[in-house]
């Protein structure tokens, strides 16, 4: 498949940029042998009718939710840079992140800002949204997956800063464990000139700015 425009509806449903090979059956029926094993060893009747389609409905949910060990981010950037003579701070603010802890393997959920301010070469805009979700659709730390993003973004399009933040909720501080209902982590990221605070604040105020 060559449709890069694509989104996936189905989770075992293939976008341009995935293998065919991270859903072939031979995988699904292993992976649903496992689930099978834990819906027992937790208690339920694997048996009953709501659950005998549903250790391959998480097989393929849970290769869906890590597609992004598949893609490869730099490939994804690289294949859309244009020279272009705009050298001022582009911003792409509020890209829906979902992603899963690598502690408990439970999903954190928010929002990622990203800017940059352009050497010579502007990327295709939705290019920022799939390499969030490239480094996202994996087992996670919120920390590591903003350096992977803003090092992605730098080590690319080379520009002369890159400016990263990240706010998401963590199920496994809310729906267990300390059960904090309201808290969001903040983490960012910066390169250039975007390490000096008059860059940054221009990025924070930008990014905190609603449309009217
Ligand atoms: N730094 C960081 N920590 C995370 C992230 N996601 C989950 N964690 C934390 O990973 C830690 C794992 O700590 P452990 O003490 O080994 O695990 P736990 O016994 O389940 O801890 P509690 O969640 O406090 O019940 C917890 O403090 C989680 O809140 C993340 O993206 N970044
Ligand atoms: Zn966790």
């Amino acid at each position: 498949m060559s449709n890069h425009n694509h989104i996936p509806d189905r989770d075992d449903d293939i976008d341009g940029y995935t293998k065919i090979d991270r859903y072939n059956p031979e995988l699904i029926d292993n992976l649903s042998a496992h689930y099978l094993d834990v819906l027992k060893q937790i208690g339920e009747n694997p048996e009953r009718e709501g659950l005998l389609k549903t250790p391959e409905r998480i097989a393929k949910a849970m290769l869906y939710l890590t597609h992004g060990y598949d893609l490869n981010a730099k490939e994804i950037l690289g294949s859309a840079m244009f020279k272009e003579d705009y050298s001022q701070m582009v911003i792409v603010k509020d890209i829906e992140v979902y992603s899963m802890c690598e502690h408990h393997m439970l999903p954190f959920f928010g929002k990622a800002h990203i800017a940059y301010i352009p050497n010579g070469y502007v990327v295709g805009l939705s290019k920022i949204p799939r390499i969030v979700d490239v480094f996202a659709r994996r087992l996670q730390v919120q920390e590591r997956l903003t350096n992977e993003i803003r090092d992605c973004i730098q080590e690319t399009l080379n520009p002369i800063g890159v400016g990263v933040v990240i706010e998401c909720r963590h199920l496994c501080m809310s729906m267990r464990g300390v059960q904090k209902q309201n808290s969001v982590t903040t983490t960012s990221a910066f390169t250039g000139e975007f390490l000096k605070e008059k860059t940054r604040t221009e990025f924070l105020n930008l990014i905190s700015a609603k449309l009217s």
